[in-house]
């Protein structure tokens, strides 16, 4: 019959950048993936250390939250995964300076070494473009951040080309430092997981000065059954 007959194929290039990308993304082994907590563990401990710094100097710094920790939590009933830190925070400015920009060199440097097989996605932190790593495992990041200097702002990014930053409409929640919510892709899902991530923070938190709390909270959807409240007592 002439519908099984092959149709002429025709096929297309990548634009460059696109290859140069996904051929980033394709050579990421998929065990690689797991280092995106390393790299957001590392930024929570930078940031809790210059807290600490600051505070040798300035008695006042640590008032808003005396305790210097980090907590991952995870919410599988959302398939969220959020690590929070009580380090400096960043102002509305470091959020769009520090998440919105890369020093250019990080990235180039990076995606060059990355096509000469100089360097792999596990190297990502040593470019600074480590956050990044969090979309290989979630499409969609918010980060919440509160600065001595500043009101508590939200960050958020889907990764295609922008992010927006608007003060928090919850006021001051985290008293001081950072939280990153991350909405986990499909296959990402594992990374809800207790031992799995007991594992991950075992294994990349041993050169972390600060405690790490890891909590896992299943949400249940309680049916209320409100009949009960409408009879009359
Ligand atoms: C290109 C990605 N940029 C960063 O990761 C920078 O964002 C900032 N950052 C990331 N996670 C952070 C975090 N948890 N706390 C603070 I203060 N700053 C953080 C640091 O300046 C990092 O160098």
């Amino acid at each position: 019959a002439d519908n099984l007959k092959a149709t002429e194929k025709e096929t297309y290039e990548f634009q460059t950048e696109v290859s140069r990308l996904m051929k980033i993304i394709i050579n990421s082994l998929y065990k690689t993936r797991e280092i995106f907590l390393r790299e957001l563990i590392s930024n929570a401990s930078d940031a809790i250390d210059k807290i600490r710094f600051l505070s040798l100097t300035d008695p006042n710094a640590l008032s808003a939250n005396p305790n210097l920790n980090i907590t991952v939590k995870a919410d599988p009933t959302n398939r969220i995964l959020i690590i929070r830190d009580s380090g400096i925070g960043m102002t509305k400015k470091h959020l769009k300076e520090n998440l919105g920009t890369i020093a250019k060199s990080g990235t180039s440097e990076f995606l060059d070494a990355m096509e000469k097989g100089k360097a792999d996605m596990s190297l990502i932190g040593q470019f600074g473009v480590g956050f990044y790593s969090v979309f290989l495992v979630a499409d969609r990041v918010v980060v919440a951040s509160k600065h001595n200097d500043d009101k508590q702002y939200i960050w958020e990014s889907t990764a295609v080309n922008d992010f927006s930053i608007a003060e928090d409409p919850r006021g001051n929640t985290l008293g001081r430092g950072t939280e990153i919510q991350l909405y986990l892709k499909e296959d990402g899902l594992e990374y809800l997981d207790e031992k799995r991530l007991q594992n991950l923070i075992k294994k990349y938190s041993e050169f972390i000065n600060f405690p790490i709390y890891l909590s896992v909270h299943r949400t249940e959807v309680v049916e209320v059954d409100d009949e009960e409240d409408d009879k009359p007592a």
